[in-house]
């Protein structure tokens, strides 16, 4: 496989940067592209190529500006086997799970914000004035103005383009890094955007890390007007103090600590596969996984035992074979975090039902970073293992007696992202999903997403809802006009 050259995209045109950086493919260690990291001035020539385009791009009229979100779109799906073969050398995911979530959203998330933007109704009201007469109030919208987006590597294409599409379908331009680890689609998109005519600086893409490279240097400059941030919370506090100076918007899609609760009348085969999909899919690296399982006491050695078993029908293999369900995790570096939270379980004594390690191939797997999928019980509400982000294939499951203990069990956590609330009793259902305080609750699902809805999470989980109209409050600055009549 050839080695790519992945370079800026500043002001319309691609740049090398400053130096270049390897991107090496977790699923057999070679090496796949190499990345130009972005200098501050050239960071700061994509601001001033953003501020220069946006006029222009906030005055077309929403039709003309949404179509080139459908261009976007279409360019993403006449470019599909480019973006599914960047992606899956960038994270070495399953071809099953990148050729159905993550390319196709891609181009879902452009078409559903050019969409939205294109049938946006007006906030208004008529209101009764002393005099008897009336006055007519409404709310006009403008763009923010130049956003930054910096965006993480579980799912490298959704999540960048998840907040390049409500940004630039509600007026704005954009300076986006993507994360240094999965370079590649955000870098294709980019030519996408050159194909289809996009005007110059209305998207720019400029690589890089983070302290003291690109994502700082956008962070921290004068003439953003706000960042759309999604990563670790960890990282989000550090970029709401890189803003604090100018007091700058900020919308943030943060960690998880995410539970299932499933409860005695589940449907319990559904219940199964539901939560073993939580807890694994995308080799369990996804904001949304479930990393806490809580079942009910009369069917918790059952299903202990069956989740084991899915766990164990997983298969660990090449990401371009259909039949592989469990790729590598992203890095060798994230696979190091991965086993400390392991070999901590253990010490907080935890027992490992299924997993624990590192498997073994005897092929080119053992240069990737593979790990075991696993499942703990025994462990303490208070262990480490509980209250912190693994942000891998393993989820520690314990029983619960009566409903109120499952909800208080969920909720003791910082984060508030999501959660799944498995019971063929609806009103229970609807109960319990209310009283969770998460952001996204599911009733017999996971991850089934209406784009309209509104998306994010409180505490530790993030600030801000974005989906629907939902992005208009990041995305746009509202001014009241109060008219006399
Ligand atoms: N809530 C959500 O929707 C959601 C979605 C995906 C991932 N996540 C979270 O993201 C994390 C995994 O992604 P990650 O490891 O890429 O997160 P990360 O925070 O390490 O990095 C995310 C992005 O931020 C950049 N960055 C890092 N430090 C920065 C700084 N000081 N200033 C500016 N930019 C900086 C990185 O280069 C990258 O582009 C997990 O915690 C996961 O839960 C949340
Ligand atoms: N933001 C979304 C998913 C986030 C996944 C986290 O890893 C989405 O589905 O729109």
């Amino acid at each position: 496989m050839s080695v790519k050259s992945l370079r800026n995209f500043i002001g319309g045109r691609f740049e090398d940067g400053i130096r270049t950086f390897d991107k090496l493919n977790p699923a057999n260690g070679e090496l796949v592209a190499r990345v130009h990291e972005a200098s501050r001035d050239q960071v700061n020539a994509a601001v001033a190529a953003a501020r220069q385009a946006l006029p222009a791009w906030a005055a077309l009229p929403v039709n003309q500006r949404t179509d080139y979100l459908y261009a976007l779109a279409d360019g993403i799906e006449r470019r599909f086997d480019d973006f599914l073969a960047a992606e899956i050398g960038d994270t070495g995911k399953p071809v099953g799970w990148a050729s159905q979530i993550d390319i196709p959203r891609g181009a879902a998330n452009f078409r559903a914000f050019a969409e939205i933007a294109r049938t946006l109704d007006m906030e208004s009201f008529m209101t009764d004035t002393p005099d008897g007469r009336q006055a007519l109030n409404y709310a006009y919208r403008k763009p923010l103005g130049v956003v930054g987006v910096i965006s993480p590597w579980n799912l490298p294409l959704l999540l960048f383009t998840w907040k390049v599409a409500p940004a630039l379908a509600f007026g704005n331009t954009v300076v986006a890094k993507p994360s240094e680890v999965t370079p590649s689609t955000a870098t294709l998109l980019a030519e996408v955007a050159a194909e289809v005519g996009l005007p110059a600086g209305v998207f720019n893409v400029v690589h890089g890390f983070g302290p003291n490279s690109a994502g700082e240097f956008i962070t921290t400059h004068p003439d953003i007007d706000g960042i759309t941030f999604t990563g670790e919370s960890a990282t989000g506090s550090t970029i709401m103090k890189a803003v604090a100076p100018g007091v700058k918007p900020v919308s943030f899609e943060l960690g998880g600590k995410n539970a299932a609760l499933v409860f005695e009348d589940a449907d319990f085969d559904a219940a199964v596969a539901g939560v073993a999909r939580s807890v694994f899919a995308n080799c369990g690296q996804v904001c949304l996984c479930t990393e806490r399982v809580y079942v009910q006491r009369p069917i918790y050695d059952r299903f202990v035992a069956a989740l084991k078993l899915e766990a164990e029908k997983l298969v660990l293999g090449r990401p371009m074979d259909s039949a592989t369900t469990m790729g590598p995790l992203v890095s060798h570096e994230h696979r190091e975090k991965v086993l400390s939270y392991l070999r901590l379980a253990v010490e907080e004594g935890a027992t490992v039902v299924t997993g624990g390690g590192v498997p073994t191939f005897g092929d080119e797997r053992d240069q990737g970073a593979y790990i075991q999928p696993t499942i703990w019980t025994g462990l303490p509400e208070t262990a480490r293992c509980i209250k912190e982000e693994v942000f891998g294939p393993v989820c520690h499951i314990a029983p619960f007696d009566t409903e109120e203990e499952a909800i208080r069990l969920a909720n003791d956590t910082h984060y508030g992202l999501a959660a799944a609330v498995w019971t063929t009793n609806l009103t229970r259902g609807h109960r319990v999903a209310q009283a969770m305080q998460v952001g996204l609750a599911w009733v017999n699902c996971w991850f089934l997403r209406d784009l309209r809805t509104p998306f994010g999470g409180s505490g530790l989980s993030g600030i801000g809802r974005e989906g629907g109209r939902h992005s208009l409050h990041f995305y746009t600055e509202p001014t009241n006009v109060c008219v006399k009549l």
